[in-house]
């Protein structure tokens, strides 16, 4: 399902953010990816959501090597991809409702649809209620917890996140993370990058620990 050999990411100006990192997560599972700061998390989510291009070795993401696509196949590769970052980029005139609509959109998909399916991304992270509130009304879990609808309204295969829980309390957090377990009870493929060690912990041995860009 995602399947890194000897993959590496060397920024312009000559940094080896990730060096030589092999590894496969399979359908359905639930990994964590941690690491010191600057140990080359974000951009190892970076390359599997296609945002950055590997420099070296390959990177199969659903059957597509990552390293080799066409930059015009990319967002047909990242369709199957729900991604949710620390900072959400909520659209912050909109409704919540609305933020979730959004994806939907963009694919086409007709209106009754649309609405139906981000009301139900909606209630399966508790935000069903606080659908015409705007984000700025939303405290930094229900944020968050609105970013995850955004990410999962689309069905993706795989959830990605970065530190999505990056500004919350311990009980916020917590309710992220039941939140991306409920996900990973149904199937979706989910990788969180975090240095919190609640999750880690939690979920360990299914844990990628990074150092200085290399896989410990
Ligand atoms: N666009 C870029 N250009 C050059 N260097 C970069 C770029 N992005 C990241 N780096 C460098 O790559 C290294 C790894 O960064 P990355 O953001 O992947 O680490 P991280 O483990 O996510 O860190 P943090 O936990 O602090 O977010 C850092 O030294 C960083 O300065």
């Amino acid at each position: 399902m995602i399947v890194a050999s000897n993959l590496s990411k060397r920024y312009p100006g000559g940094y080896e953010a990730v060096q030589d990192v092999s590894f496969e997560i399979s359908a359905g599972q639930m990994v964590f990816i941690t690491g010191h700061s600057g140990a080359g998390k974000t951009t190892l989510v970076k390359l599997i959501a296609s945002i950055e291009r590997p420099t070296a070795g390959s990177l199969v993401v659903n059957g597509q090597n990552l390293s080799a696509l066409r930059r015009s196949a990319i967002p047909y590769v990242r369709r199957h991809l729900g991604m949710v970052f620390q900072d959400q980029k909520l659209l912050f005139d909109r409704s919540a409702l609305d933020n979730v609509l959004l994806p939907l959109q963009i694919v086409g998909m007709p209106r009754r649809e649309s609405i139906r399916r981000a009301q139900a991304a909606l209630d399966k992270v508790g935000l069903l209620a606080r659908e015409k509130a705007r984000p700025i009304a939303l405290s930094g879990g229900e944020q968050q917890r609105l970013a995850i609808a955004r990410a999962v309204v689309n069905r993706p295969t795989v959830l990605l996140a970065d530190e999505p829980t990056g500004n919350l309390d311990a009980d916020s957090a917590t309710e992220i993370l039941e939140i991306f377990a409920d996900f990973h009870r149904v199937g979706v493929t989910v990788v969180v990058a975090t240095h919190d060690q609640n999750w880690i912990e939690r979920y360990h041995p299914n844990v990628l620990r990074l150092d200085h860009g290399r896989l410990l």
